[in-house]
C-alpha cells in the first residue's frame, strides 16, 4: 500500500510543480477558433468558452487545487485537536466549559459554517481556506474529545498524574500519541473532503476567482454543459477523486507506522541511580500520617459517602496491609491520599502529613512534585497501567526526566538498573519493547520498576497481584519486600486477599463501610481479632496458609449505606453482637494493646486455645 500510495502522491506532486511549467502556458492561451469545442485528438478534454485547452487546465491546476484543501485541513485540525486534546487534560469546570463550546459549534452544518465564514472573509481562495478551516475544527474537535475520553481515565493517565507531569506533557506524551492513528486517519481522509467543499465553494463563487482556477471551478463550469460535454465536468471530478483516495490511503499507511517511532533510542553508558536529597519527614518514623480523611462522592442526584474518617500512620519501611470486602473504600482512601480523586469527589482530613509536609497547605503545584516524588502506585491491571502507544522507555524515564531533569541517557541506564533489580533479563530489549509484548507478570515487574525509578519513599500497591497466577503473585510480593527492605520504602498493600497480607505484611488495617474497624499486627490476624466483622473476614478464609484463588472473601449481610448518614455503627445490620448503643452512636477506635485499636463497642473475646474459655485479658 506504501508503494501505491507513494506512486500517486508522486504522481500528484509532479503535477503540481511542473504543470504550470509545462502546461500553464496553453492552459491560459485562449483561441477564438476553438470556443465550446468537444474532445479531439487537439484539445482531449475539449475547450472551455474562450477557446482554452481544458486539458492543460486541468493539469496546471493541481497546486492550487491541492493546497488550499491541505492548508485548511491542516488548520482546522490544529485547531481542532488542540480544543478536543485539552478536555482530557484540564479539570471537571473547564473541561465541561470546552465540551459546550464544542457542542455549539457542532450545532451547525459544516458546510453553513463554511459558507457563512466564506462570505465573512471575501471570496477567494484565502478566504474559502479559513472559511473551512473554522469549519472543520469542531468535527476534529469531538473526534478527539471523545478519544481522549477513552483514554483520560485509564490507569496509565491516573499513573502519569501519580508522577505529577504537567498537563502539556500529558497532552503530548500521553494523549496524542495514543489518539493519534484515528486523528491522522482522519486528517488525510479529511483532505479529500476538502477538496470536495472547496470545489463546492468554487462552485458558488466564493472560492477561486477568475482568472485563477481550481479543479472545483473547472467543475462547475464543465457542468454546466455536462448533457452534451461530459468530459470537462467528469475530468475534474476524477482528478478530486484521485487526490482523495491517494490522501485516504496516505491515512491508513500513516497510522500503521504513527506509532513505530515514538520512543527515542538509548545509549550505552552505565551509570548508578542517584537516590533524590533534601526530604525529610517531620517524625523521621512517619512517612505518611492522615487523621479523620473523608471522601464525598455525587452519586446521581445524592451524595454517598465511601470514606469516613479513616486514620492511618506508615512508618519508614512498614508494610502495612489494608484489607475488607469489596466497596468498603480501599482504593478511594489510597486516591485521595494520592491525590487522585475522580472529578467530583472530595476529600477532607483533620490532618494529612507526608513526608514532613502539611498536604492541606501545600499549593497545588507543591502538592503535586511532593506526592509525585515521594509517593508511587502500582496498579491491579498491569495491562492498562501503561501507555499501549508509548515504549517501556518512555515510560519509565519520564519521571526522572521531568522531576529530576536527568538527561535521557542517565535516565535509561537508570531505567536498566531497575529492571535488572525487578530481575528481569534482556532488559535492553525490553526497554525498546510496548507493553502489549510483554506478559501480565513481566508488566508487573515493570510497573514495580517504574514505581522505583524515583526511590519513592511510599508506595501505595493496589490489589498488585489480583490478576496473577499464584507464583507470579509470589514473586511480586518478593519484589515488593525487597523495595521495602532495600530502600526503607513503605509500602500499602491493598488487597482483598487476607492470607496473603497476614502472611507478608507488618500491620493490617482492616476496613468496613469507609472506616478502619480494626488495626493489629498481621501476625495477630489469624488469632487475635477483636472486631466482629475481622474475625468473620478471617473465618471466611477455610486456612490463612491455604493457596489463593484470588477470590474476595464474603461476609453475610446486606452491606452498609452508602449515603453513610446513619450514626450508629456501619456493622450495625450483619453484626451478631450488637446492641442499642451500636445503632445510635458510631464506636470510636479503642486502644486494647500495644499496636491493636478496635472500633467496637464490644469486642469479641481472644480466641482461646482448644479446651480453655475465651479470654479479655490474654493479649492485654
Ligand atoms: N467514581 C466513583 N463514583 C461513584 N461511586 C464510586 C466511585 N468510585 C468508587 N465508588 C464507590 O465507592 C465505594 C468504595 O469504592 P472503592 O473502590 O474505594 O472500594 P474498594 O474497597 O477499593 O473495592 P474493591 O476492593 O472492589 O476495589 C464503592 O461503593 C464504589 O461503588
Amino acid at each position: 500500500m506504501g508503494v501505491v500510495v507513494l506512486a500517486m502522491l508522486g504522481s500528484l506532486a509532479v503535477l503540481a510543480v511542473a504543470g504550470p511549467l509545462w502546461w500553464g502556458h496553453a492552459a491560459d492561451r485562449p483561441d477564438p477558433s476553438a470556443v465550446l469545442q468537444g474532445p479531439t485528438g487537439r484539445h482531449p478534454l475539449g475547450t472551455d468558452h474562450l477557446g482554452r485547452d481544458l486539458l492543460a487546465r486541468l493539469l496546471a491546476s493541481t497546486w492550487p487545487s491541492l493546497l488550499p484543501a491541505v492548508a485548511a485541513t491542516l488548520l482546522g485540525a490544529a485547531a481542532g485537536i488542540t480544543l478536543g486534546a485539552l478536555t482530557a487534560v484540564v479539570g471537571g469546570r473547564a473541561r465541561r466549559l470546552l465540551g459546550a463550546f464544542v457542542n455549539l459549534l457542532l450545532a451547525f452544518p459544516a458546510l453553513l459554517i463554511a459558507m457563512f465564514f466564506a462570505a465573512l472573509f471575501g471570496a477567494g481562495a484565502r478566504g474559502a481556506v479559513f472559511a473551512l478551516a473554522v469549519a472543520c475544527a469542531p468535527g476534529f474537535a469531538r473526534l478527539t474529545q471523545t478519544l481522549a475520553a477513552g483514554v483520560a481515565g485509564t490507569d496509565f493517565m491516573v499513573a502519569a498524574r501519580v508522577l505529577g507531569l504537567r498537563r502539556h506533557r500529558l497532552l503530548l506524551r500521553h494523549v496524542l500519541p495514543h489518539v493519534a492513528e484515528p486523528l491522522l486517519l482522519n486528517v488525510t481522509v479529511a483532505v479529500g473532503s476538502a477538496l470536495v467543499v472547496l470545489s463546492g465553494l468554487s462552485f458558488l463563487g466564493l472560492g477561486a476567482q477568475s482568472p485563477s482556477y481550481d479543479w472545483g471551478l473547472l467543475l462547475s463550469q464543465g457542468l454546466e454543459r455536462v448533457y452534451t460535454e461530459p468530459l470537462p465536468a467528469v475530468a475534474p471530478g476524477i482528478a478530486i477523486v484521485y487526490a482523495g483516495v491517494a490522501f485516504q490511503l496516505l491515512g491508513e499507511v500513516l497510522a500503521k507506522t504513527a506509532t513505530r517511532h515514538a520512543a527515542p533510542r538509548h545509549a550505552e553508558e552505565p551509570a548508578p541511580p542517584p537516590a533524590p536529597a533534601g526530604r525529610r519527614p517531620a517524625s523521621p518514623d512517619h512517612v505518611l500520617e492522615v487523621e479523620d480523611l473523608r471522601v464525598a462522592l455525587p452519586a446521581g442526584d445524592r451524595t454517598i459517602r465511601p470514606v469516613r474518617g479513616v486514620s492511618l500512620a506508615l512508618r519508614r519501611g512498614e508494610m502495612v496491609g489494608l484489607v475488607g470486602e469489596s466497596g468498603s473504600g480501599k482504593s478511594l482512601t489510597a486516591l485521595a491520599l494520592a491525590d487522585l480523586l475522580p472529578d467530583g469527589a472530595r476529600a477532607t482530613w483533620n490532618a494529612h502529613w507526608f513526608l514532613g509536609a502539611d498536604v492541606g497547605s501545600l499549593t497545588r503545584g507543591e502538592r503535586h512534585r511532593q506526592l509525585a516524588t515521594g509517593m508511587a502506585m502500582v496498579f491491579q491491571n498491569p495491562a492498562s497501567a501503561f501507555n499501549p502507544a508509548l515504549r517501556i522507555e518512555t515510560q519509565l524515564t519520564e519521571a526522572v526526566r521531568a522531576h529530576h531533569g536527568t538527561p535521557r541517557d542517565q535516565a535509561v541506564e537508570q531505567a536498566l538498573v531497575q529492571l535488572r533489580r525487578v530481575a528481569l533479563p534482556g532488559e535492553r530489549r525490553l526497554l525498546r519493547s510496548r507493553p502489549f509484548q510483554l506478559s501480565g507478570g513481566q508488566r508487573q515487574r515493570v510497573a514495580i520498576a517504574a514505581a522505583s525509578m524515583l526511590r519513592p519513599d511510599l508506595v501505595i500497591a493496589d490489589e498488585p497481584t489480583t490478576a496473577l497466577d499464584v507464583t507470579v503473585q509470589r514473586q511480586i510480593m518478593d519484589l515488593l519486600r525487597r523495595l521495602r527492605r532495600d530502600d526503607a520504602t513503605a509500602i500499602l498493600f491493598i488487597s482483598h486477599d487476607i492470607a496473603l497480607v497476614a502472611d507478608t505484611c507488618d500491620r493490617v488495617l482492616v476496613m468496613y463501610g469507609g472506616t478502619i474497624v480494626e488495626s493489629l499486627p498481621a501476625r495477630r490476624l489469624a488469632d487475635g481479632a477483636r472486631h466482629p466483622y475481622t474475625r468473620m473476614l478471617v473465618a471466611s478464609v477455610l486456612d490463612l496458609t491455604a493457596d489463593r484463588d484470588g477470590t474476595p472473601p464474603t461476609v453475610e449481610g446486606p452491606p452498609p449505606d452508602a449515603a453513610g448518614t446513619d450514626p450508629g455503627c456501619p456493622f450495625l445490620d450483619r453484626c451478631p453482637q450488637r446492641m442499642d448503643r451500636c445503632a445510635v452512636e458510631g464506636p470510636v477506635p479503642t486502644l486494647l494493646a500495644p499496636g491493636h485499636e478496635v472500633a467496637c463497642w464490644r469486642p469479641l473475646p481472644l480466641a482461646a486455645p482448644p479446651g480453655q474459655p475465651e479470654t479479655e485479658e490474654a493479649e492485654t
